[in-house]
């Protein structure tokens, strides 16, 4: 990432000492633990995100200001509105639209290995690391069904996530005396989602999250795919009853369209 974007965050954020974590195609995150509303006196160790989507040189200057501000508020929304609803988001501090800056609180931990607490991660820790055995226990169930029940309740609001990668699932350890394998899981990154009701748009996100669990975690994807749907279908149930349970079977019949429409594509290539 060239240095002047960088300048430009600093630029807007004067003072704020800011620590790049990752640099993605839509935007720089950096971590912070100054809260940008409260003086000196009241400014605590906590971790904040800051997002920041820098602006695209090929774009007309005009488009891009209005692309940026939209993305950014549409982000920040979906967010607010997911936090209301009582689904697992990181918490919004501040939002500078014009700008394309979003402030959250920080999710997740270091686990063991010194890595980020995503899904991803995780499961390769499990994998690779942890005791034998240990990716296809109850522990690793639970986690994998709590995935799928957040999307369900996700879903049944008709609100669809856009890029369900295991890199935007992060876990938490939100009580203090939860123990090394309990975890809750936090879906991030928003900046691709929308409202739908369409069941195509809602198994197309089943279907990119499958995707991922298939070609990062080969050996088990299998059996870590049948938790998400099974969590998918409480998650629905939890909050739509009966009519929760008509939707979800209208969502996983089209994910077998959406699958066999994946497999065709890639027999021809
Ligand atoms: N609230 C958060 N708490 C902890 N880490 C976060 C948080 N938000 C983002 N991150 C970290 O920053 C990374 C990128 O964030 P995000 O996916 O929102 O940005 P992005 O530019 O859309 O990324 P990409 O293009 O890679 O999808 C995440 O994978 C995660 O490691």
């Amino acid at each position: 990432m060239a240095s002047h974007i960088i300048a430009q965050a600093q630029a807007y954020l004067p003072n704020i000492p800011l620590t790049m974590v990752s640099q993605g195609a839509e935007a720089l995150v950096f971590t912070t633990t100054t809260h940008p509303c409260l003086p000196v006196s009241e400014q605590t160790d906590t971790t904040y995100i800051i997002k920041y989507r820098p602006s695209k040189p090929y774009r007309h200057p005009k488009l891009d200001a209005q692309i940026t501000k939209h993305r950014t508020i549409s982000e920040a929304k979906i967010m607010h509105k997911l936090g209301q609803l009582g689904i697992r988001v990181p918490r919004l501090v501040a939002v500078d639209a014009p700008k394309g800056i979003i402030w959250m609180h920080f999710v997740g931990k270091l686990l063991a290995n010194g890595e980020m607490s995503s899904l991803k991660n995780w499961l390769w820790y499990l994998e690779r690391v942890s005791a034998p055995g240990s990716a296809t226990d109850a522990g690793t169930a639970r986690i994998l069904t709590q995935v799928g029940r957040e999307i369900g309740r996700l879903h049944m609001h008709d609100i669809v996530h856009g890029d369900l990668t295991t890199s935007n699932i992060l876990l938490e350890q939100p009580h203090t005396d939860m123990n090394d394998t309990d975890w809750e899981p936090v879906l991030i990154d928003y900046g691709l989602g929308s409202y739908s009701g369409l069941p195509e748009d809602k198994a197309v996100d089943l279907y990119v999250l499958e995707r991922a669990l298939l070609s990062t975690h080969p050996v088990f994807s299998e059996k870590y795919n049948a938790w998400v749907l099974e969590g998918y279908a409480l998650g629905h149930a939890e909050v739509g009853g009966k009519l929760g349970g008509k939707k979800c079977t209208e969502t996983l019949r089209r994910l077998d369209e959406v699958r066999m429409r994946g497999r065709k594509r890639s027999l021809l290539g």
